[in-house]
C-alpha cells in the first residue's frame, strides 16, 4: 500500500499523484490549482461530470479528491476503494447511514485510507470544536449558516455536523431540550431541527461560506462565528489531507485528527 514518505513531504521524491473528481466545479477547479501549485504533488487527472472515471486509474492517481454532489458521490467513492485509491472527500451529504456504508467498504480493503470532512477550512473545524466545547454551558443554541446561492443543499455539511457536536455535548452534560414556547406560524419559521438543535439556512449572492453559532443563557449570549471569503480557505485542510490519507487505513471523519 502506498505511503507518503518525508522525503515527498519535503518535495525530494516522487510526487503524490492526486486525481480530482468535480474538476470543473468552483471547489474542484481551486483544488486542482492547489494540487499544481504544490511541490510534493503532481495533478494526475481532472475529471468532470461525462468524463470517464477510469481516467483516475489510467493516469495512476494514488490519491482522489471528490467536490461533486451529493447524488454521485457514494457511486464514485465505491469506485475508488474498488481501484485500491485513497480518497479525501469535502462532498457533502453524509448521513450516519452512508458513513457505516463506507466503512464496511474500507473493511474489506485492508490499508486503504478515507478522510470525509465537511469543512476543510481550519477555522471552521476550530468554530465547531469551540461550539461543541461551549454547548454544556448554555440553555439554549440556534445555528446560522449563510452560503452562496448557487449551493445545492440545505442546511450545510458544517451545519448538520455542528449541530450532532452540539447535541452529543448537551446529551452528555444531561441538558435537556433548548426552551422555546413559540408556536410556528409558518412552516420553518424556527429553521430545521437536527438531533434537537435548530439550524437556519441563509442563501444570498456575495456570501462564500458563513456560520454563527448561537449560544444563550440567563444574562448572557456567546456567539461564534466563522467565515470563508475565498475557497482558497479550505485548500491547506484539503492538501493536509492528501498528504495523511495514505498513513490513516480506514475512515477518518472531519479534520481534527489530522490537526492534533
Ligand atoms: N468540505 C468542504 O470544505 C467543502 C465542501 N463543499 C462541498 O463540495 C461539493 C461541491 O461544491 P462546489 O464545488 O461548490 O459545487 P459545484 O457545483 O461548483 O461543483 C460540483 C462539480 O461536480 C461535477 N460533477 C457532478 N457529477 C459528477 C460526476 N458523476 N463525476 C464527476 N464530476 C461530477 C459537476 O459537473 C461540477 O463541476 C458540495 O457538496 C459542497 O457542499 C464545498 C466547499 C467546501
Ligand atoms: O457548498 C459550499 O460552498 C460549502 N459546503 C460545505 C458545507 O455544506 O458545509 C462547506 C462550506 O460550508 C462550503
Amino acid at each position: 500500500m502506498w505511503r507518503v514518505t518525508d522525503e515527498q513531504e519535503k518535495g525530494a521524491a516522487e510526487p503524490i499523484r492526486v486525481g480530482v473528481l468535480g474538476a470543473r466545479g468552483r471547489m474542484g477547479a481551486e483544488v486542482c490549482r492547489a494540487v499544481d501549485a504544490a511541490t510534493d504533488m503532481e495533478l494526475a487527472a481532472a475529471v468532470d461530470q461525462g468524463d470517464s472515471l477510469d481516467e483516475l486509474s489510467a493516469a495512476g492517481a494514488q490519491v482522489v479528491v471528490d467536490f461533486t454532489t451529493p447524488d454521485v458521490v457514494m457511486d464514485n467513492l465505491r469506485w475508488c476503494v474498488d481501484q485500491g485509491i485513497h480518497v479525501v472527500v469535502g462532498t457533502t451529504g453524509f448521513t450516519e447511514q452512508r458513513l457505516e456504508q463506507v466503512r464496511g467498504w474500507l473493511a474489506d480493503r485492508p490499508g486503504l485510507g478515507m478522510v470525509i470532512a465537511p469543512n476543510f477550512g481550519i477555522g471552521a473545524v476550530l468554530m465547531m470544536q469551540f461550539a461543541a466545547r461551549a454547548a454544556r454551558h448554555f440553555e439554549s443554541v440556534e445555528i446560522v449558516e449563510q452560503h452562496h446561492p448557487r449551493k445545492l443543499d440545505a442546511p450545510s455539511g458544517t451545519a448538520t455536523h455542528t449541530a450532532r457536536l452540539i447535541a452529543a455535548a448537551r446529551a452528555e452534560a444531561g441538558l435537556g431540550p433548548a426552551p422555546d414556547a413559540t408556536k410556528d406560524e409558518v412552516a420553518g419559521a424556527r429553521g430545521a431541527d437536527i438531533d434537537g438543535v435548530r439550524v437556519h439556512a441563509v442563501r444570498a449572492t456575495g456570501l462564500v461560506a458563513h456560520q454563527e453559532v448561537l449560544f444563550g443563557t440567563t444574562g448572557e449570549t456567546l456567539t461564534i462565528r466563522h467565515d470563508s471569503y475565498d475557497r482558497v480557505s479550505f485548500m491547506p485542510g484539503v492538501l493536509l489531507a492528501v498528504r495523511a490519507v495514505g498513513d490513516r487505513p480506514g475512515l477518518t471523519v472531519g479534520l481534527d485528527p489530522l490537526l492534533d
